[in-house]
């Protein structure tokens, strides 16, 4: 479970997120969406004690992410799949992240594997794609085995058969009775992936609502997005 609550976060002068609340279930899909800048990636943050909030609270289980003990048992997140260290292998990358969380080398294998990069983890990450570097912070963010999952567009990148792998992942994971947190600008793709939409335009919460809820008979995710930002779909 995720709570958000009054959460606003300035940046000097920019209000990147504006007294937002809601709550992400487990066992559902919640895409999250919003036009550029329009604060998501700033809920992540903080979600993930990355940023510190002005005023609020983001909590995951009840605690903020800094107190939780072996955070990525908890929570498994990607942000930014290109912020790791080009020089160390897949496996190295992975090892590192799993000893400083007390977890076991042997969950590796398996997860590259599970995502697609088996043959790859004797190589240098630096030479790696963008979507085999998302494709390695998905395992990353699986390491831990957590109950909670927040990723930032974990579809960019990926090729036709790599969102379609993503789509059946993120929905077996939430199958599984886990919370899955996704932000994404793919409406068509959010369309037939997410259960639970909250769309944020400036800071502020516009929806948040079941996907059947959002989008009426005979209009599309996009459609109904463009509605609730207050633009129109033409
Ligand atoms: N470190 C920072 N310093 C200053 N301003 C920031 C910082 N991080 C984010 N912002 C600003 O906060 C606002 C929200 O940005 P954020 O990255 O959260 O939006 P987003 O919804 O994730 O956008 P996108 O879809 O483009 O990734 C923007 O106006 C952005 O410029």
């Amino acid at each position: 479970m995720i709570e958000v609550t009054g959460l606003t976060k300035r940046f000097g002068r920019t209000l990147a997120v504006d007294d937002l609340s809601f709550t992400v279930a487990p066992g559902r899909i919640t895409g999250f969406l919003g036009p550029n800048g329009a604060g998501k990636t700033t809920t992540m943050r903080v979600l993930l004690g990355l940023d510190a909030p002005t005023a609020g609270r983001a909590t995951v289980h009840g605690l903020p992410y800094r107190e939780l003990s072996r955070p990525l048992t908890r929570v498994g997140a990607l942000l930014d799949a290109t912020a790791v260290q080009g020089g160390r292998t897949a496996e190295q990358h992975l090892w590192w992240l799993a000893r400083s969380n007390g977890l076991p080398r042997s969950r590796i294998g398996g997860l590259l594997g599970l995502v697609g990069l088996d043959h790859a983890g004797g190589r240098r990450i630096g030479g790696f794609s963008l979507g085999m570097k998302q494709r390695l912070g998905l395992a990353a963010a699986l390491l831990g085995d957590p109950e909670v999952l927040v990723l930032d567009e974990p579809g960019n990148g990926l090729d036709p058969e790599g969102i379609r792998w993503l789509r059946g992942l993120l929905k077996s994971l939430a199958a599984e009775g886990r919370t899955v947190l996704v932000s994404s600008h793919l409406m068509s793709e959010m369309a037939v992936t997410a259960d639970q939409l909250i769309v944020l335009a400036g800071g502020r919460l516009r929806a948040d609502a079941a996907l059947g809820e959002l989008v009426r008979p005979g209009r599309s995710l996009e459609e109904a997005f463009m509605d609730v930002i207050g633009r129109s779909a033409s």
